[in-house]
């Protein structure tokens, strides 16, 4: 998997490479980031990327040419420009992703980039959620994060996406660690029962109560798409009692 990511401000991107899964899936190869600096496509004197917007109003607009030229480099990926106007992120579109062999994260900054280069060359625009930020880079990062853990190998062995919250349509369960009891606070008898069987159990119907709780939507969702096995629906309805 490779990743470009245009931005003006190619710095920001410096931890985030350089720590801990980022920086080591990039060692060992497994994925490829490549951050591009817009501004290295701009041939005039003053090097200019933006612009005061057509119609007046506040704020500055992304000029098209460097991002028209800087694109044809990387046409052959699909081309995602990050946006509060774009298709909400969710983890299955973060699967659907993670199965490009390549895509350029355009990071929109001040007001956004000229309309004609969303029209001609971006295959979609995503939001990671209905705020607006200062700029698109945390959510070019964000989704080179979430696409990147799916990547096979970047987890390591201990860790793996399939029992990731989300990855069956539902919230985590709770977790624990030692010490087995901590100011008098004790961790669930049946995680330390060692009875795996039971513990599954345990841990399907907490992710199951901790949805129902907290994002019925999420229930309502995977009833819809009748993706609930037996055991979850017998585990809800002891939930419901
Ligand atoms: N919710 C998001 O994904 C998001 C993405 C970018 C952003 N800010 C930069 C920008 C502002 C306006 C138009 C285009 C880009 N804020 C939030």
């Amino acid at each position: 998997m490779k990743i470009n990511i245009l931005t003006l401000f190619p710095d920001m991107f410096s931890g985030f490479l350089n720590e801990s899964i980022i920086k080591r899936a990039l060692e060992k190869e497994l994925i490829k980031i490549n951050v591009i600096n817009i501004r290295d496509f701009t041939f005039d004197k003053h090097k200019q990327v933006d612009d005061t917007p057509f119609g007046g109003g506040g704020g500055m607009v992304l000029k098209p040419e460097p991002l028209f030229r800087v694109l044809e480099k990387f046409k052959k990926s699909k081309i995602i420009y990050t946006s509060p106007q774009g298709k909400t992120l969710t983890q299955n579109l973060v699967k659907d992703l993670s199965k490009e062999k390549e895509i350029t994260i355009i990071a929109g900054h001040y007001e956004g980039i000229d309309e004609r280069v969303i029209e001609e060359l971006v295959d979609l625009e995503i939001s990671i959620g209905d705020y607006v930020l200062t700029g698109g880079e945390l959510p070019a990062m964000i989704i080179t994060d979430a696409i990147s853990r799916l990547i096979p190998g970047v987890l390591g062995n201990t860790a793996s996406y399939e029992n990731d919250s989300f990855y069956n349509g539902l919230l985590d369960y709770p977790h624990y660690t030692r010490p087995a009891e901590y100011n008098g606070l004790k961790v669930p008898e049946v995680l330390l029962s060692g009875h795996h069987k039971n513990i599954e159990i345990w841990r399907k119907k907490e992710s199951i109560k901790r949805t129902y709780i907290r994002r019925p939507d999420l229930l309502e969702k995977k009833l819809e798409n009748k993706e609930f096995s037996k055991l979850e629906i017998k585990l809800l309805d002891e939930i419901k009692k």
